[in-house]
């Protein structure tokens, strides 16, 4: 497979007369692969959006090395420009366009044509409402506007900073099925997120950041299965009888919430049903204990007890208001240190 994203010890420190110094950043690196939807994970304040931004030559990293489909970024990254599409943080259009004319803007901004428009508006699933204000549009799909408005070039590479945002259950499930169709249609996705169900459920790989540093990477159920510890919830009528005897043989029991217990140690679960069963205490249930993405997460970042730095509260960690339009035009874009 070859590498769509490389970074590789990327540093990024922020100087403000209020906070003084502070590492958003800290040598953190990550691999996104052709074809993957690859899920970039942290609790808030980690350093996803400035890792997305410095890969994008919107904030100047300290150090580190990073490529953009073969090319290294940001130096090169005007010669890839066209096959990425990049939306940062939220989406803001002119309420009273339509969806339609905000694309075909777009588009002859950025020198597509506007054919490409009608293409991208059924991509999306808004066709039948491209002729209605960007204002009437609910939050998902004004979402699924901006995605639109980053596919008009074709992308090979398309880059999602939180898209799930704010979004209602349904938003949310539309943004899933949009990310799974893209990648259908052979593009690399590279989405960050700390909803992390959706991640689990959309994302093949995922890398996960703490304080500006990666905590693990790879293949979700990989990642998963490191963190397996052969758990099993047990249920049976004297669950305390029961941790004795399963202390006896060597096992280990805690007492779950709801009067079942959390057994571990035992290699297969019929060690635990058989150390019951020979002293008359039958096993009501026996289900392994697979670990999901949130009981990881949580585990590596320790975001439950320590949540990571918090975002500024002067705004310096914001788009300077009036630069509402958060879609990120590779060709036209800014540098700020
Ligand atoms: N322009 C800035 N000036 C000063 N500090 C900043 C700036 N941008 C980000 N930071 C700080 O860098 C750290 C990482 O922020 P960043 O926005 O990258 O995190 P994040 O993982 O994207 O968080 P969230 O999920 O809340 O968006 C935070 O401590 C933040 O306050």
């Amino acid at each position: 497979m070859s590498a769509v994203i490389e970074i590789e010890g990327l540093r990024k420190t922020f100087h403000s007369l209020r906070n003084g110094r502070r590492v958003a950043v800290d040598g953190f690196d990550l691999l996104v692969e052709a074809g993957q939807i690859h899920g970039f994970l942290g609790p808030n304040g980690s350093g996803k959006t400035t890792t997305l931004r410095a890969l994008l030559g919107l904030v100047r990293a300290d150090s580190g090395r990073m490529t953009v489909l073969g090319e290294p970024s940001p130096q090169l990254l005007p010669r890839v420009a066209g096959r990425v599409g990049a939306i940062v943080e939220s989406p803001q259009f002119f309420g009273n366009f339509t969806g339609y004319r905000t694309l075909r803007l777009l588009a002859r901004a950025g020198g597509v044509p506007i054919s490409r428009v009608h293409e991208v508006l059924e991509q999306v699933g808004l066709h039948d409402r491209g002729d209605e204000r960007v204002k009437g549009y609910s939050l998902g799909m004004k979402q699924r506007l901006a995605v639109a408005s980053a596919l008009l070039k074709d992308p090979q590479l398309l880059i999602l900073d939180e898209p799930a945002n704010g979004l209602d259950p349904a938003g949310i499930r539309e943004m899933r099925d949009l990310m799974r169709s893209l990648a259908a249609a052979g593009v690399t996705v590279l989405v960050s997120s700390h909803i992390l169900g959706e991640i689990q459920l959309i994302c093949d790989h995922v890398t996960i950041i703490s304080r500006g540093r990666r905590v693990a990477a790879g293949r979700v159920d990989e990642v998963l299965a490191g963190h397996d510890r052969h758990e099993f919830l047990v249920r049976v009528a004297e669950p305390e009888r029961a941790a004795e005897l399963l202390f006896a043989a060597e096992l280990t029991a805690a007492a779950h919430d709801d009067g079942a217990l959390v057994v571990g140690g035992a290699s297969d679960p019929t060690v635990i049903s058989r150390v019951l069963g020979e002293q008359g205490l039958w096993v009501g249930e026996l289900t392994p204990l697979r670990p999901d993405l949130e009981s990881v997460f949580l585990e590596l970042t320790g975001a439950g007890q320590h949540p990571g730095v918090p975002r500024q509260v002067d705004g310096s960690g914001l788009p300077p208001s009036g630069s509402g339009d958060v879609v990120i035009d590779l060709d036209e874009r800014g540098v700020d240190a």
